[in-house]
């Protein structure tokens, strides 16, 4: 893989460095800008480079750099929201991918894209926060409550962050992307 893919990578795993810094403290789950990083690292980077500043984003925290919403290290796999974490790095694939497969660039098509991420990002966050808060925390949450904590709660902000990350993204791509992506660069 070409160096400037893993420089891109790194530079979206900051940018979601940035936006577990800017959190809202909300009971279990925080709001947080985390996602925006997720919606324009698929838009811009693709499928495997998007997936890949996610990846590097999770292994930096667990290595102790803290840079998850509420610190970092080996530790951070037992908290409630890692599920998210993981969801960051299969979100970030799954819009890229569908970017990528059915060639879109339209805001609406982007859109669409990063909302079937934060599907998969809240499928893997609620599911991990209904488990860790059962077997982990050992104060279990019933559905309801994993629903409007971990669900319900932060959905209005994400959608509001989809649609603007998605009209960005499809404004800077025709520019941006071919510069950003590995299809040019051979890697
Ligand atoms: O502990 C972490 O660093 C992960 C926090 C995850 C917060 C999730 S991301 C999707 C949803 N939107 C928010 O604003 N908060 C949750």
């Amino acid at each position: 893989m070409h160096i400037r893919s893993w420089i891109w990578a790194a530079l979206f795993a900051a940018l979601t460095a940035v936006g577990g810094m800017i959190k809202i403290p909300v009971p279990y789950v925080p709001f947080t800008l985390q996602i925006a990083a997720v919606y324009l690292a698929a838009c811009l980077l693709g499928p495997k480079i998007g997936a890949l500043s996610q990846l590097l984003y999770v292994l930096v925290g667990l290595a102790g750099v803290p840079v998850f919403a509420e610190g970092g290290g080996l530790g951070y796999i037992w908290k409630p929201t890692f599920g998210y974490l993981l969801g960051f790095i299969a979100g970030a694939y799954t819009s890229g991918w569908l970017i990528e497969r059915f060639r879109w660039t339209k805001g609406g098509q982007l859109f669409a894209a990063n909302l079937a991420a934060l599907v998969v990002v809240y499928l893997c966050g609620g599911l991990w926060l209904y488990g860790a808060m059962k077997w982990i925390v050992e104060k279990p949450l019933t559905i309801g409550q994993t629903i409007w904590f971990g669900v319900l709660l932060p959905i209005p902000g994400d959608l509001i962050l989809c649609a603007a990350c998605s009209l960005v993204a499809a404004r800077v791509w025709p520019r941006v992307r071919p510069v950003m992506t590995t299809e040019r660069l051979g890697g």
